[in-house]
């Protein structure tokens, strides 16, 4: 019998046929199974999401790696499309960053991405952020990529530099962390399609375009930042923030009209929700082993 492909091997192939290849936020494990039933190929667990929605705290750096391993297995264990996984600064040391690596692998992660904030991290797109140095970033990626249990995991720096410290100073970072052995490099709130394309110039791994909204890079299309150098274009929080608002909507409707009847065409419907969880299929089955 075939083993199937690690998680991590799943990932590069969905790199490798998808140019640039899309990453959907999935803030749980059913965003994961809409996901991939709609036709994504991979999918992402945002720090800032676990904090914002499991634990409602801000994405200031107050989650712990167990806090994130959580919404990981629940996420891998509905959906078989790989996951890349928000570590922020990978929660300490050389010692506990290998955990984190080794842990992310057994919860069937197949990529990671680790930044070079201080501990005390915030948002990407947020001012007066601070970041180690290249020294001590360049020993994070070292750290992960020895602790990793499975070749094919994928094992992405972040660089935070370009805000502080300018587009040469963030690709010189950059270069570093590919050195110290990172698969690819995620950067981080660039403001313009160029600066993708001096990382992709400069550097032979695969690049990750941010496309957050309401943060300080542009909604590019996929298309344009294929066509500057992106391999991977990242929403992060897309679909949290839709869902966000229109939770916000019914419950202020419930709440002035008394009912809900103004908002139900804003509802998925009990037959889509079931449809997309096979509910008919666990019903039958149990129609076939409890038969009166
Ligand atoms: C990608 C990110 O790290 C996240 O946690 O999702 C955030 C996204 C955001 O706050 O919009 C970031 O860019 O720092
Ligand atoms: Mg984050």
């Amino acid at each position: 019998m075939s083993q199937k492909p690690s998680a991590g091997a799943r990932f590069r192939t969905a790199l490798a046929e998808n140019s640039p290849l899309q990453v959907v936020g999935t803030i749980n494990a059913y965003s994961a199974i809409m996901a991939e039933r709609i036709g994504h190929k991979a999918i992402y667990l945002s720090g800032a999401g676990v904090a914002n929605a499991s634990y409602g705290l801000p994405d200031l750096g107050m989650t712990s790696l167990d806090n994130v391993l959580e919404d990981v297995r629940r996420i891998t264990a509905a959906s078989e499309l790989p996951l890349l996984v928000d570590i922020d600064t990978g929660w300490g040391g050389a010692f506990n960053i290998a955990r984190t690596i080794k842990e992310m692998i057994r919860a069937s992660a197949g990529a990671v991405h680790i930044e070079d904030q201080v501990a005390q991290k915030r948002c990407g797109h947020r001012p007066n952020k601070e970041i180690v140095s290249k020294q001590e970033m360049v020993d994070r990626i070292k750290a992960a990529v020895d602790a990793r249990t499975d070749d094919d995991f994928f094992i992405m720096a972040r660089t935070d530099a370009f805000a502080q410290e300018g587009l040469d100073a963030a690709i010189e970072r950059a270069q570093a962390c590919i050195e110290a052995g990172a698969d690819g490099i995620f950067a981080e709130a660039v403001t313009e399609l160029e600066h993708y394309r001096a990382f992709k110039d400069a550097l032979n791994v695969p690049i990750l375009a941010n496309i957050t909204e309401f943060g300080k890079t542009e909604l590019y299309n996929t298309k344009e930042l294929g066509d500057a150098g992106a391999d991977i274009v990242l929403y992060p929080l897309s679909a949290f923030r839709a869902m966000n608002h229109a939770a916000e909507n019914v419950y202020t409707s419930i709440l002035q009209n008394g009912d809900q009847k103004a908002v139900v065409d804003t509802m998925q419907t009990r037959e889509q929700l079931y449809d997309y969880l096979n509910y008919h299929v666990f019903e039958q089955k149990l129609d076939e082993l409890f038969k009166k």
